[in-house]
């Protein structure tokens, strides 16, 4: 399989770390890494318009195949002329396989067996099954320009042997998700690196996916609640064993430095619901770190949010007045919050990008992370 959908070109490598400027072509669009995606779980990114994110500078988002499964239904949304039409985005949009989400739904590690996962709906608890290929079929039916295999996320902790049956299993479902892909013409499909925190077992898993034609893959068994420390150690010996001319996504990870720290190590893709989700309590991220905004402090404060940012919040509107919304819990506010955190990681990415065309990355980590209050190793 050479005449992938979805294809990486690597621009350049930054000149003293593992960074690298690339972009991705998809049927629908091009996007340029390294590059943050919005999370939009249930067809939407919460409280975001398509129109403004295409303002926020966000060249994909994320959506789920285990929620949209669940509801509304993917053959509804297939009916609806796939998940592009449905929520009126034309860019590109990656699925998740539901791998995570089940895990967290698994009420017995029993269910997990060879054939698939067995688990309880979060919505009315009624009994669902989940399998490579129903993973794959769900996605075929959402029409989503990157997709995921369908694998086990072990929490980081665990034993080795539990880890080591759990990467094999991974590898098995990988190429069940492959030979029942049905859509190589216009959906990528990304392996899904698993391994915990065990390097021979990350190199086992990444030498079964690598050696089976996926379109990217995906690293992932991270931000599981290991440490920053522990996450990049994993990231240092991770990547180098992907092929270059691949993209490399790294799941769940948002935190400014995680996102800094992943680029310098090789990862193009990333993305978290952080952003959306801690905006929507007034935390909000700026270049001199995090404003929790309802502080009492911001109650007078008539200032921008982030000088630095010249987003539609931080241009219009004070910190005593984005206070004001969040205590009062107006809607706009949510609105407010969300659209500039958002816009801060997908504009971290491109002030990464320029800093890999001028090959200072570590100078400009050094600055970002001394100035947001990050006390660096
Ligand atoms: N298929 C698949 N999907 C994943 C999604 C993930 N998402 C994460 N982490 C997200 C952690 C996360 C969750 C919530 C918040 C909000 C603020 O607390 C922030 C981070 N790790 C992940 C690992 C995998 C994985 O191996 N396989
Ligand atoms: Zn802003």
């Amino acid at each position: 399989m050479t005449n992938h959908a979805i294809k990486y070109r690597l621009i350049k490598k930054e000149k003293h770390t593992g960074a690298r400027l690339g972009e991705i072509i998809t049927p629908h669009g091009t996007f340029p890494t390294p590059m943050f995606m919005p999370v939009g779980t249930q067809a939407t990114v919460k409280t975001q318009s398509p129109e403004e994110l295409k303002e926020i500078g966000s060249g994909i988002i994320l959506s789920n195949t285990y929620h949209l499964w669940n509801r509304p239904g993917d053959e509804l949304i297939a009916q609806a002329g796939g998940l592009h039409k449905f929520m009126n985005w034309d860019q590109p949009i990656l699925t998740d396989s539901g791998g995570f989400q089940v895990y967290s739904l698994v009420e017995n590690k029993k269910n997990i067996t060879e054939e698939g996962v067995k688990f309880k709906s979060h919505l009315d608890g009624r009994a669902l099954f989940m399998s490579p290929e129903t993973s794959i079929g769900i996605q075929n039916n959402l029409g989503s320009d990157i997709m995921m295999s369908f694998d086990e996320c072990p929490q980081f902790y665990q034993p080795y042997d539990y880890v080591k049956n759990s990467i094999e299993r991974t590898s098995r479902w990988a190429e069940r998700g492959l030979r029942a892909h049905q859509r190589w013409h216009d959906q990528g499909l990304f392996g899904i690196v698993q391994g915990a925190g065990f390097k021979d077992l990350r190199e086992q898993s990444a030498r079964d996916l690598t050696s089976m034609d996926f379109s990217g893959y995906s690293i992932g068994g991270l931000a599981v609640g290991e440490s920053h420390k522990e996450m990049n150690a994993v990231l240092d010996y991770t990547t180098v064993l992907l092929p270059e001319d691949k993209p490399r996504y790294l799941m769940g990870v948002g935190a400014p430095d995680s996102l800094i720290d992943g680029v310098i190590r090789g990862v193009d893709m990333f993305d978290c619901v952080l952003p959306t989700r801690i905006a929507r309590n007034g935390t909000l991220m700026t270049h001199f770190g995090r404003v929790n905004i309802k502080n009492a402090k911001y109650e007078y404060d008539f200032t921008t949010l982030d000088p630095m940012c010249d987003c539609y919040t931080c241009k219009n509107y004070t910190r005593a007045y984005l206070r004001h919304l969040i205590k009062a819990d107006e809607t706009f506010g949510l609105r407010l919050c969300s659209y500039h955190n958002l816009y801060f990681l997908v504009h971290l990415m491109m002030e990464v990008r320029q800093a890999i065309i001028n090959d200072n990355l570590l100078e400009f980590r050094e600055a970002f992370c001394e100035r947001y209050g990050y006390n660096l190793p």
